[in-house]
């Protein structure tokens, strides 16, 4: 211990720096909490995403109300609007607008966005405000903030800035600046609680998008997980991908944004089976040319055939996965084309056996084991897919604890009776928290371990996507086979796990809370499951201590939900829940702003309003605090 004490002191010249910091550090604590944001299942539904980040879910109008309380609802928005797409705004500025005109816009919106930016900053330190403004202009952003909040009597001097940042160009560019900034102060802290990929076209630009955030965690979804195992290895969830993405008619997303070379597959698919309605791609309105319908249609029959066949090997590898009931092609009567299980004998539909050998149905054969090989190496080789992956491992997790909330995306996997369900394996038990912390080592593991496919670590991650105990599936089984190729649809459903009815439960939330070392007064987060609006469910569950918050983004979901999702803020002053109407472009939304977000109903309110003393990062300082103290105490004995 003295030996860090001794470190720790190298980073001080003098008694007093110590000193200098530890106020720094205790003026830190004391200051209001910062904005939390959280998100999920945004399923690549990038500008949706993109526009609840830009207006942190009303967030930023709230601030602008706050500092504009007498404004006109129409300046209300237009001021809004800078703030959220600054770019596009200046980009509409009339090109004949008088030089005088021109200027005076820039001079009142200047002034405008400096008195948010003040009143954003109001909860943080000079430091942090200073951190959150462009480098290249927090010299004159910081002069600018000093004197107009003196303007009677520096006007003149101010006017002359900003007329000079006309005349040298810059005044765009400060302005945009200025508006990131505001969204940045804001909101302090983004959540996003699984699943950013599949389903939607533009995963990447959220990836993106993520990667320059100034302060993210990600709990990793299930539809995340068969990327980062794409990427990990695992032949089987990478043509699982390749099968989601044909299904959504999102090919692209693997050849082009990836850079990932799928033309063996596209061939051989194109060669060997036919186009049929049950695999014609979701396009959710979109549209695709007649020929990359085609394409995505066969392709996702290839996948899902190799799929089926690599599923069935790893269920054979892995007894303790208790999947035997989903070895489908084992037990097809290939004379008939029919299936029977639960006793039932059923007809199979739109199955073509083209590339099944009777003799061994779950054999690749030559051509399929050629792509399946070539692709995984060409999937592992695209150096943005590595660096997104990269980033989810960095940033993401199982689960989360912060600021005395549990995040995860799916489940916590129990039994009927409220006992946490467990995982056997390799002679080991394992459950609730035991049982996400074994998963998230796996997931580690087998990520650091890309040249190995059939694993252990590697195939857990299957499981994680289909297994019964996983915790981010929450289902007894997947039923996509029966889902293509039999009519009868009671075999399509998939059984939740007793947690979506027991999380209704305030005790069961407290228990597990308290089963993660949180305090029962905590809230769970979850993602994964979209909340039925609609049929009158509610994302406020067990007396606000289960927050569900997929509302789905994902179009083909909006059917169900009647919403576009949730976002959850939690501020100093409590827990609000909002509620997004669907996203149709940018203009449209900033037509309608108010609609947009129509419902926000409150969670919880504090009664005192919360200090960063009170946070996570909180707890940190205070162990800053404790070690400095030591040093300054004893910093001559050192
Ligand atoms: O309709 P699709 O895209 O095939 O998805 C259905 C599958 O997605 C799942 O719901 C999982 O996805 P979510 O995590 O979005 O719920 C499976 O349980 C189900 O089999
Ligand atoms: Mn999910």
């Amino acid at each position: 211990m003295e030996k860090y004490y001794q470190l720790l002191k190298k980073n001080f010249n003098q008694k007093e720096s110590v000193l200098t910091e530890l106020i720094n550090l205790e003026a830190i604590s004391n200051l209001p909490k910062g904005t939390e944001h959280f998100v999920s299942d945004i399923h690549g539904e990038f500008h949706s995403f993109d526009h609840v980040l830009r207006t942190g879910s009303g967030s930023i109008r709230e601030k602008v109300l706050e500092a504009f309380p007498h404004a006109e609802t129409s300046e209300i928005n237009s001021l809004c609007e800078l703030i959220y797409y600054p770019e596009l705004i200046i980009s509409q500025l009339p090109s004949d607008f008088p030089l005088e005109k021109k200027n005076n816009w820039y001079i009142s919106n200047l002034l405008t966005l400096l008195t948010i930016v003040r009143i954003s900053g109001q909860k943080y330190t000079r430091s942090k405000v200073r951190k959150s403004l462009s480098p290249q202009f927090s010299y004159i952003i910081e002069e600018l903030l000093t004197e107009t909040n003196n303007l009677e009597q520096k006007q003149a001097y101010v006017d002359a800035i900003i007329l000079k940042l006309i005349e040298l160009e810059q005044i765009d560019d400060l302005i945009i600046s200025l508006c990131y900034s505001i969204q940045r102060l804001v909101v302090d802290h983004l959540h996003v609680v699984g699943d950013i990929y599949d389903r939607g076209p533009k995963p990447d630009e959220i990836m993106n998008k993520l990667m320059t955030h100034h302060s993210v965690d990600i709990q990793w979804g299930n539809h995340d997980i068969i990327w980062l195992a794409a990427m990990a290895g695992s032949p089987l969830a990478m043509i699982n991908v390749v099968r989601i993405c044909a299904r959504y008619g999102n090919l692209d997303i693997i050849e082009d944004r990836y850079g990932i070379n799928i033309r063996p597959l596209v061939d051989f698919a194109m060669a060997h089976y036919e186009p049929l309605p049950v695999f014609a791609p979701h396009l959710d309105g979109r549209d695709l040319p007649e020929i990359a319908k085609i394409q995505a249609n066969v392709v996702q029959q290839a996948a899902a055939m190799m799929q089926f066949k690599l599923e069935e090997q790893l269920i054979e590898r892995r007894p303790e996965f208790s999947m035997t009931h989903r070895k489908m092609l084992s037990i097809i009567d290939y004379q008939t084309l029919s299936i029977q299980f639960d006793n039932q004998c059923y007809s199979l539909e739109n199955f073509n056996p083209v590339t099944i050998q009777i003799t061994n149905p779950t054999e690749l054969t030559d051509d399929e084991q050629r792509i399946i090989n070539k692709l995984l190496t060409n999937f592992q080789q695209s150096d943005k897919l590595k660096k997104h992956m990269d980033f989810l491992m960095a940033k993401g997790s199982m689960y989360l604890c912060y600021n005395g909330n549990l995040l995860f995306h799916g489940c916590i996997p129990l039994h009927s009776n409220g006992d946490l369900k467990a995982l056997h394996i390799e002679g080991l038990t394992y459950f609730g928290k035991d049982l996400l912390d074994y998963y998230e080592r796996q997931v580690r593991y087998a990520y650091q371990h890309p040249d190995v496919n059939t694993d252990l670590a590697t195939d857990l991650l299957w499981y994680l996507w289909v297994g019964e105990t996983s915790s981010l599936f929450g289902k007894m089984s997947m039923t996509t086979f029966e889902r293509y190729f039999i009519s009868d649809k009671k075999t399509h459903n998939e059984i939740k796990n007793p947690y979506y009815e027991l999380r209704n439960d305030e005790t069961i939330c407290e228990r597990l809370l308290v089963e993660f070392g949180l305090s029962p007064n905590g809230h769970i987060i979850n993602g994964h499951t979209p909340v039925k609006e609609k049929k009158g469910e509610s994302p406020i569950k067990a007396g606000g201590k289960m927050l569900v918050i997929d509302g789905g983004y994902a179009k083909g979901y909006q059917k169900t939900t009647g919403v576009a999702g949730y976002t959850l803020l939690s501020n100093s002053y409590g827990i609000q829940i909002a509620t997004h109407m669907p996203f149709s472009g940018i203009e449209q939304a900033l037509t309608n702003q108010e609609q947009q977000l129509s419902i926000r109903r409150l969670v919880e309110k504090v009664s005192e309003r919360k200090i960063v003393k009170h946070t996570t990062i909180g707890q940190k300082i205070q162990q800053e605090i404790d070690d400095l103290t030591y040093v300054y105490h004893h910093y001559e004995q050192l």
